[in-house]
């Protein structure tokens, strides 16, 4: 019998971001281990024309979900959704909810954030830092709260180059970076927000740190643990392999090479690639829970939810198992044929930038004018580069993290409870792991059906017969303007035609004598 699975059994949970990435598959495994928990409380927003209950109604009804409904069949009856907005006072819930959230809740779960790295300092100080604030706020007046778990991220420190299982101060106090946001206009913000993030690279990182600082200060007599994951892929194993559903990380960036607009990008190839399956996050998140609120260590601890001191892998063997995949499953309707080169140059980046990405999109957006379409390509690429750009960062650097405490609770763990809430990714194969993942992507994301394989494998020779005739037109064209121009070409050229001569009489002539 699972301990963990037990401990969530009659319990009251309150999950914030239930409706992101992460806040999904927590929810899934939490009911499919523990189908006799009490009640998960989600706090959820309107979002495109949806009202909250539609949003949830629509998660339950998703694939994601399936094995939970066989296992739970009440799911529904034990989702309290309450709406709620992280960038309101009392995030705008009402006073019922409010009161029954305060006397109910047994353990928090707070994944909300903005995962944005290009959001304006304000919003990103306000959801990542005064949230935390204001929820650490809520949890100090429930008195049946055993365990605050705060997901923050691997790389709120990542302006460091080793980073313990530690909290680490930042210059300025959260509370004064709270305040001057009340009376500092957007302006004044903006212009310096440069300095205030220093040497890390965006706001996301930045207010994640501050997040951390809050939560250390304002933890008072409550049981809190942090976890810090790395960059959070899909599916490993649970509920089924392969599974993600926005496009986040890497996610993204293997839809833009498999469509072929993406075919180079300013990587280390050997830098470590931190990825970590969003079900091993999940299920460290439910041991640590389970951890603190039974064993209720003396001082908040922080785990380290990261593959690469266990299990390392970099980012040119992931290309290159990407692209294999390419091979094996194909995207439908590719722009050009997927392929990867990987530079850590400046210069030969933006030579590549150039040759790979613009020039076909102004190519292409020239035909599509021809045929009196509307040019769509280069605005999609100038978008595209941008999000490449903000993802540099983190694929040409490595970064270590200490994991005692992750390796602590390891060891804490009975047999049973290692195998349900596995999070040694020791156990990871990296070759099989990818190639879900890109499957995954192609039926999760794109909702490509198996069934045109075949087709999306023709497109791409088809792709290739043109790749092939355009350069060798190109090549022609070049060729035929230096011989017009240049003595030496002439030269250089008949000497190969008369040695082409010379060679083709010679081999008839010697086959003729045989026969
Ligand atoms: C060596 C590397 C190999 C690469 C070789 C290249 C050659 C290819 C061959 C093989 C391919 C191999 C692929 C392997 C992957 C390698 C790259 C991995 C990079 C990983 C970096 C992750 C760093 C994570 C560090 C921190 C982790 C965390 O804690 S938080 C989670 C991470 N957060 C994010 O990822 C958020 C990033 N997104 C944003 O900040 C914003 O969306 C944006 C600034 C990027 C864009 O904002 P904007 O307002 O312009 O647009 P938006 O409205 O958001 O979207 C516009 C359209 O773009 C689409 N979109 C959004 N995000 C992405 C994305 N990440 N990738 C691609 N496209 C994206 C979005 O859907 C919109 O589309 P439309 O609706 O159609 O307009
Ligand atoms: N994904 C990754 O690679 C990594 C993520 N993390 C951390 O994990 C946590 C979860 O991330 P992930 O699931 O990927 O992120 P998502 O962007 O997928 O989810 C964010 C969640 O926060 C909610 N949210 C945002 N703003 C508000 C608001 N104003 N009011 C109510 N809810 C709001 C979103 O709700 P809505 O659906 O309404 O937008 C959504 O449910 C975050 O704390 C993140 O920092 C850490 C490392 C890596």
């Amino acid at each position: 019998m699972s301990m963990i699975a037990a401990f969530y059994g009659g319990k009251s949970i309150l999950i914030t971001g239930a409706t992101g990435f992460m806040g999904k598959v927590l929810m899934e495994k939490l009911f499919r281990t523990s189908p006799d928990l009490k009640v998960v409380y989600i706090l959820v927003r309107t979002k495109a024309g949806q009202t909250t209950q539609q949003r949830v109604f629509q998660i339950l009804n998703s694939k994601l979900f399936e094995k939970v409904k066989e296992v739970c069949p009440n799911v529904h009856e034990k989702i309290r959704a309450i709406y709620a907005d992280l960038n309101q006072n009392d995030f705008a819930i009402s006073k019922e909810d409010m009161q029954e959230l305060l006397s109910c809740t047994n353990i928090i779960f707070h994944c909300a954030a903005t995962v944005r790295f290009d959001d304006p300092l304000r919003h990103a100080v306000q959801l990542n830092v005064t949230a935390t604030q204001q929820l650490l706020l809520m949890a100090s007046q429930m008195p049946k709260l055993e365990a605050f778990i705060h997901i923050s991220t691997a790389f709120s420190n990542c302006n460091l180059k080793h980073i313990d299982e530690v909290i680490y101060p930042c210059p300025v106090e959260p509370k004064k970076i709270i305040d001057s946001m009340e009376w500092l206009d957007d302006a004044i913000i903006d212009e310096i927000t440069p300095k205030l993030i220093g040497d890390r690279p965006n706001t996301y990182t930045y207010t994640k740190a501050l997040g951390e600082m809050v939560v250390q200060q304002e933890s008072g007599n409550l049981n809190i643990a942090i976890i810090r994951p790395s960059i959070v892929g899909a599916t490993w194993q649970e509920p089924f392999p392969g599974w993600v559903d926005n496009l986040n990380g890497p996610s993204g960036l293997i839809i833009a090479a498999g469509k072929g607009f993406l075919r180079s990008i300013r990587a280390t190839p050997m830098a470590v690639a931190d990825l970590i399956p969003v079900d091993t996050v999940v299920n460290l998140t439910l041991a640590v829970g389970w951890y603190t609120a039974v064993h209720r260590p003396k001082s908040t601890l922080i785990y380290h939810c990261t593959s690469g001191n266990f299990n390392p892998c970099n980012w040119g063997k992931m290309g290159f198992q990407v692209l294999a995949t390419f091979e094996k499953v194909p995207f439908e309707k590719a722009f050009r044929r997927p392929n990867a080169d990987f530079t850590s140059n400046i210069i030969t980046s933006q030579y590549w930038n150039a040759v790979s990405h613009r020039a076909p999109a102004i190519i292409y957006d020239f035909y599509l004018r021809l045929t009196g379409r509307k040019p769509r390509m280069t605005k999609l690429m100038n978008r595209l580069l941008r999000t490449v750009s903000m993802l540099e960062y983190f694929v040409n650097r490595s970064w270590e993290w200490s994991t005692y405490n992750t390796e602590m609770l390891m060891s804490e763990l009975s047999p049973e409870d290692q195998r349900v809430f596995n999070f040694d990714v020791r156990q990871l194969n990296w070759l099989e792991y990818i190639e879900n993942y890109v499957l995954g992507v192609k039926k999760y994301l794109l909702k490509e059906d198996m069934a045109g394989i075949p087709e999306a494998k023709q497109h791409l020779r088809r792709l290739r017969n043109i790749h092939y005739l355009f350069n060798t037109a190109l090549f022609l064209i070049a060729w035929r303007l230096l011989i017009a121009r240049s003595q030496m070409a002439r030269n250089v050229w008949f000497f190969i035609v008369s040695f082409c001569y010379k060679f083709l009489s010679y081999f008839r002539a010697s086959s003729t004598l045989k026969v």
